[in-house]
């Protein structure tokens, strides 16, 4: 009851589905499809009678060929942040292989360089921007793959103020652009989100056990909130379409933002940092400067290593299906950091000693992705395993070292 003893009317439904604007929307939608259909007869229409030779067409044809060339635009613009870093160069390296894409890379040199695009640098179909993304960015594009964060645990923990922002502040940054200009976007999360996990293999719906203020919190605690933030988004903002519905909303300047989450487990290959910090760059770097390889202890903590070229494959798998993820990439063959060590010194420097050494707080004891939904969904798995990804940095690392293998 209010205080004036009068019956308090229900607050209106919050849904924004079943809100009054949605009928009135509706009712647009509903109009501007009737007017759609009426531009549809009328090109058919002057296409028939403007070209003789496309009389052989019915109209039905011509009609569907009218809605691929509105709808399903012929080519794709696609911006990835982050795109000068590793996944992100070979990323762009497969996006440019079709010759119908567009690539557009917003990268703040981080921990990326332009080195790793130099063969696009100059390309009609390539544009590299220098772009911080806790900065708004304006660029009309389809897709949006959203990579821009450091990844390796020394560069994220450097400035951890930053690397929260570029998570928070970033993701909402390219999820506003998303929403504007009517661009599907992936977020590239992380199996860091499971934290120290205590479901093994982790699976999508575990919710993870992670330290909220430790000192890789900037890291997974951003991903989870950049994880939220997506959700968010796509459930105020977007509601799945069929292709048609969402041409219209978005000339109609709806907003529309639909997402795609994947959660990568470790990830190698060429083209890595060599100083990077992480373990497989480190190893390898050691092996062949002959250094001891460095296992931080136990030694008997897990990771499940993935090559990069089936993240890619992955990636795009995601991007260009129709379920939203969470999905987990990654390979799910796991090993030790002593297994790891052993198959690094088996494969590259048989004389290399193993050292143990001390570790960082909070470092999770282990992680093997449960990839059920990814060969479901996506009809995705790895096929490189790691005693045959190894071979191929090994190789990419003695170029860039100037350090020849023995004879
Ligand atoms: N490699 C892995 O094992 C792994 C695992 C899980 C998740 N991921 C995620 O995949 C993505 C790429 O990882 P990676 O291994 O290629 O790392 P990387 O450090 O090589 O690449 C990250 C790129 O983002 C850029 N960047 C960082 N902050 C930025 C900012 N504020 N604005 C613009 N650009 C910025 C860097 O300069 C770099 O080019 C990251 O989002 C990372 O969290 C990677
Ligand atoms: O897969 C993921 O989700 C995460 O994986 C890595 O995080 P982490 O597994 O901690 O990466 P590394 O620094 O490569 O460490 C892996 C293991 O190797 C150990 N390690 C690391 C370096 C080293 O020289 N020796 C060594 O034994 C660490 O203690 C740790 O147990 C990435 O760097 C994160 O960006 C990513 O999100």
């Amino acid at each position: 009851m209010a205080s004036n003893g009068q019956t308090t009317k229900p607050p209106p439904n919050p849904s924004p589905l079943r809100s009054a604007k949605f009928f009135q929307d509706r009712e647009k939608f509903d109009k501007n499809i009737e007017s759609s259909m009426d531009d549809h007869e009328n090109v058919v229409n002057s296409l028939s009678s403007s070209y003789s030779g496309l009389s052989i067409l019915s109209p039905e044809s011509l009609f569907l060929g009218f809605h691929k060339y509105v709808l399903f635009k012929a080519n794709m613009r696609i911006l990835v942040t982050g795109g000068a870093g590793f996944i992100g160069s070979h990323l762009v390296d497969r996006l440019m292989q079709n010759e119908k894409n567009e690539v557009i890379v917003a990268d703040n040199y981080f921990t990326g360089s332009k080195d790793n695009l130099k063969q696009w640098i100059g390309h009609p179909r390539f544009e590299l921007i220098r772009h911080d993304v806790t900065e708004p960015l304006l660029v009309e594009v389809d897709q949006i793959y959203h990579l821009a964060c450091p990844a390796s645990p020394i560069f994220y923990k450097y400035n951890p103020v930053k690397t929260i922002k570029t998570n928070v502040m970033g993701t909402l940054n390219m999820l506003g652009l998303a929403k504007r200009v009517g661009a599907r976007i992936l977020l590239t999360s992380t199996s860091e989100v499971y934290g120290d996990p205590l479901v093994h293999p982790q699976t999508e719906e575990y919710w993870g056990n992670v330290n909220p203020i430790g000192v890789r919190s900037c890291y997974d605690e951003g991903k989870r909130v950049a994880e939220t933030l997506m959700f968010d988004y796509h459930r105020q903002h977007g509601i799945e379409q069929c292709s048609l519905i969402k041409f219209l909303l978005s000339q109609n300047g709806e907003p529309t933002t639909e997402i795609r989450i994947a959660r990568i487990f470790n990830t190698y290959g060429p083209r890595m940092n060599i100083d990077d910090g992480r373990v497989v760059s480190n190893f390898i770097a050691q092996a062949i400067r002959d250094e001891p390889l460095t296992v931080q202890l136990p030694g008997t903590q897990t990771r499940s290593f993935c090559y990069v070229s089936d993240m890619v494959d992955g990636l795009i798998r995601l991007m260009e299906g129709n379920d939203t993820g969470p999905i987990n990439i990654g390979n799910p063959g796991e090993f030790t950091m002593l297994e790891l060590a052993e198959n690094v010194k088996e494969l590259i420097n048989p004389d290399v000693k193993i050292m143990t050494v001390e570790n960082t707080p909070d470092d999770p004891r282990q992680r093997k992705p449960d990839i059920t939904k990814a060969k479901e969904l996506l009809g995705w798995e790895p096929k490189i395993k790691l005693r045959d990804g190894l071979p191929f940095m090994e190789e990419d690392f003695r170029q860039r070292l100037g350090v020849p293998k023995k004879a």
